[in-house]
C-alpha cells in the first residue's frame, strides 16, 4: 500500500463489516447488485504479471419484445505515470504508451468493445507548476499527433474505440492548447474530437494558464456499439454539461478525470452516478492514480509553505447505471483496467419509468436562463 493511503472504500467495508451486513450495506451504497463478469483467466494472469487490478461488473436490463438486448463492454484505465517528471519527454510519452498497450490488450481479451483512457494521460499533471516547459511539448495535434497514430493502431488491432484525452496543440488556429479527448473508432479512424468545457481555478488546477474554455460544444459519436460522448474533468461539477451531452442523445458519457484527495473524493462517488440517474444514461468516471514529484517547488497560493508534489490521485474509477446502481470502484492506489457489461437499452427503460426528460420543463429553463445571462438582469426575489 502506498505511503499512508487507504486501498479503496470497498477493501476497508469487506475487511470491517461481517458478510451478513456487508450484503445489505452494499445495496443501500451501490444499489442494484451488478453481477461479477466471468473474466478470461488468459486477462486475469496477464493483469497479474503485467501488475494491475483487472475487474469486471454487469449491469443488467429487462428483456424487451421488440428490441434485442443492446450489450456493450467498456475498459476504464486508470494509471500512474511511470517515468519522473523530469525524464525526457519523449521517454515519458514512450513509456505510457508502452503501459496502455499492455493494458488495452488485456482489455480486448475481455471483449472490451470501448475503452476511455484518464484526462491527459500522455503526461504527468503538471499544470500545478504553472511553468510553460517542458509541459507544453506534450501537446499534440488531435487528427495526426504521434498519440493518435498510436491509438488508431491499436484501434484497428482490437476492433475497439479508444477516447484518447490528450492535451492537443491546434497549429492551424494560432497553435492554441486545448484539453481534448480524441475519439477512435474501431476502424481505426478519427471519429472527432471533443473539448473540455469546464476549466478549474481552484487549488493547484491551475489549468487556465495553459489552454482555453473548450469551443467544440456537446458532441455525441456515433460508434458501433451506442452514441457516447466525453465530459472531462471539471465538467462534472456542472450537471447542464452532463445535460447537454444526454439531449444530443448520449448513451455512455465518459468522464475522464485527473483529481486529489484532499480537495474532491467526498464529491466523486457523487457527481457521475447522478448526472447518470438525472440523465437516463451510463456514466464512467476515471482518475488517474498516483503522487506526481515536480522538481521545483510551487505554491498553491495559500500562505502555506511551497511544495513538490500536487497530492495523492485517488484512483476510484466505476461506472453508474441510469438506474443508480454502480459498480464498485478500482483501487485509490494501483493501476486499473474496470471492464463493465452494459446493456443500453436500460437508458430507455429507465426513462420510461422515471421521465426525467418528459417532466424536464426545459421551456421553463431556456427561458429563465436566457434571461439570467443578459446584462441587465434582475433576480426574481419577492421582498416584503
Ligand atoms: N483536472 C481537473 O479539471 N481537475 C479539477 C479538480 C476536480 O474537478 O476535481
Amino acid at each position: 500500500m502506498a505511503a499512508g493511503e487507504v486501498s479503496s472504500l470497498e477493501d476497508c467495508l469487506e475487511e470491517h463489516l461481517p458478510p451478513a451486513v456487508l450484503q445489505h450495506v452494499w445495496r443501500m451504497l451501490y444499489g442494484k447488485d451488478t453481477r461479477k463478469l466471468d473474466l478470461p483467466k488468459s486477462a486475469l494472469t496477464a493483469s497479474l504479471e503485467k501488475d494491475f487490478q483487472l475487474k469486471g461488473f454487469g449491469f443488467e436490463a429487462a428483456i424487451e419484445q421488440l428490441r434485442q438486448p443492446r450489450v456493450v463492454r467498456v475498459g476504464l484505465i486508470q494509471n500512474k505515470i511511470l517515468l519522473p517528471t523530469d525524464s525526457p519527454v519523449s521517454e515519458q510519452v514512450a513509456a505510457l504508451q508502452k503501459r496502455i498497450a499492455d493494458i488495452v490488450e488485456v482489455a480486448a481479451m475481455c471483449g472490451v468493445n470501448i475503452v476511455c483512457l484518464q484526462e491527459a494521460w500522455t503526461m504527468p499533471f503538471a499544470f500545478c507548476t504553472r511553468e510553460k516547459l517542458p509541459w507544453t511539448e506534450f501537446a499534440e495535434s488531435a487528427e495526426d499527433g504521434q498519440t493518435t497514430r498510436f491509438c488508431q493502431e491499436l484501434a484497428r488491432k482490437y476492433n475497439l474505440v479508444i477516447v484518447s484525452p490528450i492535451l492537443e496543440r491546434d497549429e492551424f488556429h494560432g497553435d492554441t492548447l486545448w484539453n481534448t479527448a480524441v475519439v477512435i473508432s474501431n476502424s481505426g479512424k478519427v471519429l472527432g474530437k471533443t473539448r473540455k468545457n469546464h476549466i478549474p481555478r481552484v487549488g493547484d488546477f491551475n489549468e487556465s494558464t495553459y489552454y482555453m474554455e473548450g469551443n467544440t460544444g456537446h458532441k455525441v459519436f456515433q460508434t458501433q456499439f451506442g452514441r457516447i460522448a466525453v465530459n472531462i474533468c471539471f465538467g462534472r461539477h456542472h450537471p447542464l454539461n452532463w445535460l447537454m451531452y444526454s439531449i444530443n442523445g448520449a448513451e455512455i458519457i465518459f468522464n475522464p478525470c485527473a483529481t486529489v484527495g484532499a480537495l474532491s473524493e467526498p464529491m466523486w462517488p457523487i457527481e457521475a452516478r447522478n448526472a447518470a440517474i438525472a440523465n437516463h444514461c451510463f456514466t464512467c468516471g476515471i482518475n488517474r492514480v498516483g503522487t506526481e514529484h515536480f522538481k521545483n517547488e510551487f505554491t498553491s497560493a495559500d500562505g502555506q509553505k511551497a511544495h513538490h508534489e500536487f497530492g495523492h490521485f485517488y484512483g476510484s474509477s466505476y461506472v453508474a447505471a441510469p438506474d443508480g446502481s454502480r459498480t464498485p470502484g478500482l483501487s485509490r492506489i494501483e493501476d486499473g483496467l474496470l471492464v463493465a457489461e452494459l446493456d443500453l437499452n436500460l437508458c430507455r427503460q429507465i426513462n420510461d419509468k422515471w421521465a426525467f426528460k418528459m417532466t424536464g420543463r426545459y421551456e421553463l429553463y431556456a427561458d429563465e436562463l436566457a434571461e439570467a445571462v443578459q446584462p441587465n438582469f434582475d433576480p426574481y426575489i419577492v421582498t416584503e
